[in-house]
């Protein structure tokens, strides 16, 4: 049997709630085969970014043809990338691979640490959102690759228009956790507007919430689920990761990969 395969590309979070761990325990749960690259090391937990070691671009190219030249890939999905030169070299191997590319636009951890240094946000916004075929940018991620701020529902409605439009993504989902009110994310896929709404859940165990959503998206697409309705199963795995999320931690706790396993093992 050979499985649906799925590729991260991202930095690390050893308390396991974000990042690569966060990845590789979605595709699990998800039933796509997982595989990582590692692009930077980071010291943090729920708390906060302690320190980071920024591996160097060679050994990025070299973990990526290391996946590639061996096994399929059915989609992609990139998470952290903190400078220009592991960027240019991700876009470079990205030509080489024919598969659905997720990109979350890391920028600043939940703690409020940046783990992505501005100058190179404005390189990710021209060289690599361009080829995505989805990009899951957050309010303040929005807001930083449009330079303007977003207040409301219809703001993130023109928001994401405006990001496939001029930025050139192939579709793109703006999401509302850190509006007040209902946790609803609104998808341009290039032709329609498609609106992913759930109630709010009260947890302030949101470590993770935005790695655990974009790879579930990207697991989903790796099975070959079309792009809205891998969107609206991606929903549903974070929202009940979150309703389930675990008190772990002295700050931000993590989401729970298997709530949705668990679900289906208490009716
Ligand atoms: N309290 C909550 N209840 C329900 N859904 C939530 C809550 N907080 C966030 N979400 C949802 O979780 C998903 C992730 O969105 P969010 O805007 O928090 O991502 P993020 O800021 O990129 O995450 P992070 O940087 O913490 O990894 C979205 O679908 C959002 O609507
Ligand atoms: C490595 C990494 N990527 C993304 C996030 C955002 O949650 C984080 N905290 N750490």
């Amino acid at each position: 049997m050979k499985p649906a395969c799925v590729l991260t590309i991202a930095g690390t979070d050893p308390s396991g709630g974000a990042g690569i761990q966060a990845d590789l325990k979605t595709f699990q749960e998800l039933q796509s085969y997982g595989m990582s690259v590692v692009t930077s090391v980071v010291a943090q937990n729920t708390t906060g970014v302690k320190n980071v070691h920024h591996l160097p671009d060679a050994f990025i190219r070299e973990q990526l043809f290391a996946v590639s030249e061996d096994m399929p890939v059915h989609a992609v999905k990139t998470g952290m990338i903190a400078n220009k030169e592991m960027m240019q070299v991700i876009k470079d191997w990205m030509q080489t691979v024919d598969a659905p590319y997720i990109m979350d636009p890391v920028m600043i951890a939940q703690s409020g640490d940046p783990l992505v240094e501005q100058e190179e946000q404005i390189y990710l916004k021209r060289h690599l959102v361009p080829e995505s075929t989805l990009v899951t940018p957050n309010i303040p991620e929005t807001e930083t690759l449009l330079n303007k701020q977003i207040d409301n529902e219809e703001d993130m409605k023109e928001a994401a228009v405006e990001i496939v439009e001029k930025l050139g993504a192939g579709a793109a989902l703006v999401k509302g956790g850190h509006l007040k009110g209902k946790a609803v994310d609104f998808l341009y896929d290039g032709h329609q507007l498609h609106t992913f709404e759930a109630e709010r859940i009260d947890s302030a165990n949101t470590h993770g919430t935005g790695c655990t959503y974009s790879a579930a998206i990207a697991a989903y697409m790796s099975r070959g689920y079309p792009l809205a309705q891998a969107v609206e199963k991606g929903k549903h795995f974070v929202t009940e990761a979150i309703r389930h999320s675990f008190n772990l931690g002295k700050g931000d706790g993590p989401t729970n990969h298997f709530a949705v396993r668990q679900e289906v093992f208490n009716q």
